[in-house]
């Protein structure tokens, strides 16, 4: 068994079929252009590179009834006052629907409609349960100061698009602020910053 993936056995007390999925992990070098300070990125990185989240997926099969499922690891931490997240996506099939199962740690998921762009914050972490409807891009955002760990569960011709959000990322940024987790329009940070 790989090494990162035995950890995450052994630390969050995940088992079975998993403990051979694949491993994809995101740094903050491989994350440029999902934050919204591009400076402060460069920065961090050049501090230190660290890991943001690991994902170890693995897939039932490769039917139209089959179901692939991975393990999200994200870690804690910012880049300016954003928290950390993942890149985010719609499915390259876009019916495709996704459970999200929270097992550790507290955050949020956001998400954003295909059509019209409507997005929606939603509470998300241990014990917490999210339903990802189809034509809807997501991505998974660690509020707290723990590992955000959980379970995505998903139609296994499902895929990746990241292409669709590579230019104008989503319509809103989740950052810390005084209170906790405020919700900020990305066109209204632009405009600030320039
Ligand atoms: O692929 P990202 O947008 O970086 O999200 C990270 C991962 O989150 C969940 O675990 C999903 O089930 C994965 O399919 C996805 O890859």
């Amino acid at each position: 068994m790989d090494l990162a993936v035995d950890k995450l056995v052994h630390d969050f007390g995940i088992a079975g079929s998993l403990a051979d999925g694949d491993v994809v992990e995101r740094r903050l070098s491989d994350l440029g252009g999902t934050f919204a300070d591009d400076d402060a990125l460069r920065d961090a990185a050049a501090a230190n590179d660290r890991i943001v989240y690991t994902v170890t997926s693995a897939a039932g099969g490769d039917g139209e009834g089959d179901l692939g499922y991975g393990l999200g690891v994200l870690q804690p931490g910012r880049v300016g006052d954003e928290y950390h997240l993942t890149k985010g996506h719609l499915h390259a099939w876009r019916p495709a629907a996704e459970v999200y199962i929270g097992l550790r740690g507290s955050g949020a998921m956001l998400l954003q409609d295909e059509d019209g762009g409507g997005s929606r914050l939603v509470p998300f972490g241990a014990g917490e349960i999210v339903y990802v409807p189809g034509d809807t891009a997501h991505r998974t955002v660690n509020t707290g100061d723990e590992p955000l760990v959980y379970l995505g569960v998903y139609p296994a011709r499902a895929g990746h698009d990241y292409g669709a959000l590579a230019e104008s990322n989503f319509r809103h940024v989740v950052l810390a602020g005084p209170d906790g987790p405020v919700l900020r329009e990305r066109r209204e940070l632009d405009e600030e910053r320039s």
